[in-house]
């Protein structure tokens, strides 16, 4: 199977009045020690690169694989984390020997699935996303892009969208290992983002996060199906992450409609 042949296009149009990026952008400079620190790691280069000939195949050599896995028609990779202990994501890059296009090891940096689609979510009562056509379970979906926050810069962002009764963009991930806090991330698609800002949140989700890195030690926020999805079915993660990503507290009241709705949306922390 050739990567290549993967029906990818990140070509989608925003309705809204903000800068279209396609991957993650550094927040503008403000000065601070902690916006250095953070393009310092944006900057940095992951230098794990595998020395597989041709594909990846082989997990036991390929510092990278394993996490993907194509499905049984043998059409598309899926994610095959398991979501009660998820495995960091680490794709073959272009500093990777690997043939890109057998690489078995590489899907989030082609860019968003074809036919989704931004409409007006009756459930929500603002914007969504859905596609057009059936979705498999555990494919890739798109990414949740937006500008790379420093902390002081999110808190700063989320006192204000909460003072100006706006909605919010901003996702915290939290990386653990072993219990503890290994890495935070945090994303702001609000003025410049891809199509990924349209997912709202729901208690009982149709869509999963995970952490995937390519070539630098900040990972992509990936959202893959958690399930097979019908066509106009609107695609929804959990904004807390189910616990494993995110860190939140009870937070506006929440209008998924699912059965299991707590009646709050998580509410973003960062500490
Ligand atoms: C990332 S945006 C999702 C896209 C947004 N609906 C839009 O029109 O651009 C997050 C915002 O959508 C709304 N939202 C998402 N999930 C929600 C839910 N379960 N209940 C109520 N509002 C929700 C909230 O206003 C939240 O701040």
């Amino acid at each position: 199977m050739n990567v290549t042949e993967v029906d990818f296009k990140d070509d989608y149009e925003h309705p809204d009045d903000l800068e279209y990026i396609l991957e993650s952008v550094l927040m503008s400079n403000d000065g601070s020690a902690e916006f250095q620190s953070l393009e310092e790691k944006y900057n940095s280069v992951l230098l794990n690169q595998c020395q597989c000939k041709g594909s990846c195949d082989n997990i036991e050599n390929c510092p990278h694989g394993g996490q993907y896995m194509y499905g049984p028609d043998g059409k598309e990779l899926l994610l095959w984390n398991s979501e009660a202990s998820p495995k960091p994501v680490i794709e073959c890059n272009p500093l990777c020997e690997c043939s890109r296009n057998s690489c078995s090891n590489r899907l989030v940096q082609y860019g968003p699935r074809r036919n989704l689609e931004v409409f007006d979510s009756p459930i929500y009562g603002s914007k969504g996303l859905r596609s057009k056509v059936n979705i498999p379970c555990r494919v890739f979906i798109c990414e949740y892009a937006g500008e790379l926050l420093t902390k002081s810069e999110a808190k700063r962002r989320l006192e204000a969208n909460e003072a100006l009764g706006l909605m919010n963009y901003v996702l915290v991930l939290n990386e653990y290992t072993s219990n503890e806090k290994q890495q935070v991330t945090i994303v702001d698609p609000s003025r410049r983002g891809n199509i990924g800002r349209y997912l709202n949140h729901s208690c009982e989700p149709n869509c999963q996060i995970a952490a995937v890195r390519i070539d630098c030690p900040i990972p992509k926020i990936g959202i893959f199906a958690a399930r097979d999805i019908k066509a106009q079915e609107e695609l929804c993660f959990h904004y807390g992450g189910e616990g494993q990503y995110v860190n939140t507290k009870n937070g506006k009241t929440c209008l998924c409609a699912a059965p299991n709705c707590t009646g709050y949306m998580p509410n973003t922390e960062i500490d």
